[in-house]
């Protein structure tokens, strides 16, 4: 079987440990010959570069790693680049959720203001390393689930409309396995339908390859736990904001019963309930800080330290098996049925054509093709259509400089109350976003 050579672009995220140990536990089913990690911080990513050395010659001597910061080094004769940047880092993601907060406004990663923030910045960040990959290896396919994954995945569309990029998320990926499990099957058996946009969806249709539906027996269950299950193979989120979350998909289903939801849609329906439960000085950014951060860079300094990765505190991410299944798929042609972030050209039938949708897309050689999901009905389409519009307005804003048309993003945006709040939250923004953001006038 072929040999992959494959860049790992953001090679100093929290999630590239156990990236590549899932790799490495799926080298039969997707070979790897080169191994490179890409970073703009050298000095945070030669923490897990070191470490990662060090388990790669004792765990697959085969593998030629390295890690780098020069584009040119990382980006030529690749085959594959995953991409998982955060622009800003955690630093830059305490500020997107602490000032929204601040303004009595919901403060999270990628919904909202915090989101509409995070994008202004990712988008920079991300044309950077397509412009690389298209450079050194005009072959390659980059697999990106960097975040805001809407906003990136909108400003690749009007950006780089020729590029090799696939935008994916894990969410419908995670909850799948937590459906699977609530009704005792493997997500592997189960086939679903789906519509909406990046954190902003339902699932129509949840069946075994045998075509019987599961959809009321979830529902019954979440009606009553939301997608909070008993057995839990998912320990990185289970802290006490993941479990609320989980817990929340009940009251989501109570408003619309008709679909199951995605849980991030209680940033949206919700927002009061998400201000009052959260805390202006300690927000998700600093749990993660507190939590995977320092879990992760520790074990990598352990194995430094101790010169081997031997019963280090490196677990392998199965769940992001998918970016495997996602990279054979275009490797070998495989036409796996996964859920991508693609421009809606009549798969959802009454929804814009240039909206950048998430849908059930068969993958092989040349990309994702999307399956028609039909109609949707009012409620759903009305929301999606003012996100959706939040989400373009951000990328215009971007580059056209515009003050206006940001702050235009931000009222519209259902999470933010009025124009005056809007505004509020976006000086406190640019000011924090300095450096980050193109200047706006
Ligand atoms: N779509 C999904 O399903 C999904 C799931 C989990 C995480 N994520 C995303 O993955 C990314 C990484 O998350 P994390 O929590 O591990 O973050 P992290 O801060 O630990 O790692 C991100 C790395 O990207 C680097 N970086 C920033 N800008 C860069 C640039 N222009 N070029 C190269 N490297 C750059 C940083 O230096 C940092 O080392 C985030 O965008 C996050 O939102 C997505
Ligand atoms: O707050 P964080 O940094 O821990 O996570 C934010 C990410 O959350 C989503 O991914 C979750 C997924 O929903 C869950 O089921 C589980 O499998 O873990 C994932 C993160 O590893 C979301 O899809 C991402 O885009 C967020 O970055
Ligand atoms: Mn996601």
């Amino acid at each position: 079987m072929k040999k992959f050579s494959i860049v790992i672009a953001g090679g100093g995220s929290t999630f590239t440990p156990g990236i590549v140990m899932m790799m490495l536990d799926n080298i039969d089913r997707f070979p790897i010959r080169t191994l490179k990690l890409y970073d703009n911080d050298g000095e945070r990513q030669a923490i897990l570069g070191e470490a990662l050395e060090i388990l790669l010659k004792e765990q697959a001597p085969d593998i030629d790693f390295s890690y780098t910061t020069d584009p040119e080094t990382a980006f030529t004769d690749v085959d594959f680049c995953m991409a998982h940047i955060r622009v800003g880092k955690y630093a830059m993601r305490e500020q997107d959720e602490k000032i929204p907060l601040n303004h009595g406004v919901v403060g999270q990663e990628t919904c909202g203001p915090g989101g509409i923030a995070y994008g202004m910045r990712s988008i920079g960040g991300m044309m950077e390393i397509i412009d690389y990959m298209e450079k050194y290896s005009p072959d390659c396919w980059m697999l990106n689930y960097s975040n805001p994954a809407a906003i990136v995945a909108e400003a690749c569309r009007v950006m780089r409309p020729n590029a090799k990029v696939l935008n994916i998320c894990d969410m419908p990926v995670g909850t799948l396995r937590r459906m699977s499990q609530i009704i005792d099957k493997e997500p592997k058996d189960l086939e679903v339908r789906y519509f909406g946009l990046n954190h902003f969806g339902w699932w129509t249709s949840v069946k075994d390859k045998e075509g019987h539906e599961y959809l009321p027996q979830i529902r019954e269950y979440v009606a009553e736990n939301g997608y909070l299950t008993k057995v839990e193979v998912d320990t990185q989120h289970m802290d006490q904001s993941w479990q609320e979350t989980h817990k929340k998909a009940k009251d989501l289903l109570a408003v619309n019963p008709r679909y199951l939801p995605n849980t991030y849609l209680k940033y949206y329906l919700f927002p009061d309930y998400e201000v009052n439960h959260s805390s202006c000085t300690y927000s998700r950014a600093n749990e993660v800080m507190d939590g995977r951060e320092k879990t992760v860079f520790t074990a990598a300094k352990k194995i430094v330290e101790k010169g081997t990765a031997e019963n280090s505190g490196f677990t392998i991410d199965s769940h992001a098996s998918f970016i495997v299944d996602l990279a054979r798929a275009i490797a070998f042609n495989t036409h796996e049925r996964m859920l991508m972030i693609v421009e809606n050209n009549g798969a959802i039938a009454n929804f814009d054509d240039d909206a950048m949708v998430e849908v059930p897309c068969i993958v092989g050689s040349d990309g994702p093709e999307p399956l028609a999901q039909g109609k949707i009905p009012a409620f759903e389409k009305a929301l999606m259509h003012q996100q959706v519009t939040v989400e373009k307005l951000v990328v215009e804003a971007y580059i056209t400089g515009s003050y206006q048309t940001l702050w235009q993003a931000l009222t519209l945006s259902k999470i933010i109350p009025s124009a005056e709040v809007a505004k509020n939250v976006l000086d406190d923004l640019i000011v924090a976003n300095k450096g980050f953001w193109p200047e706006l006038s």
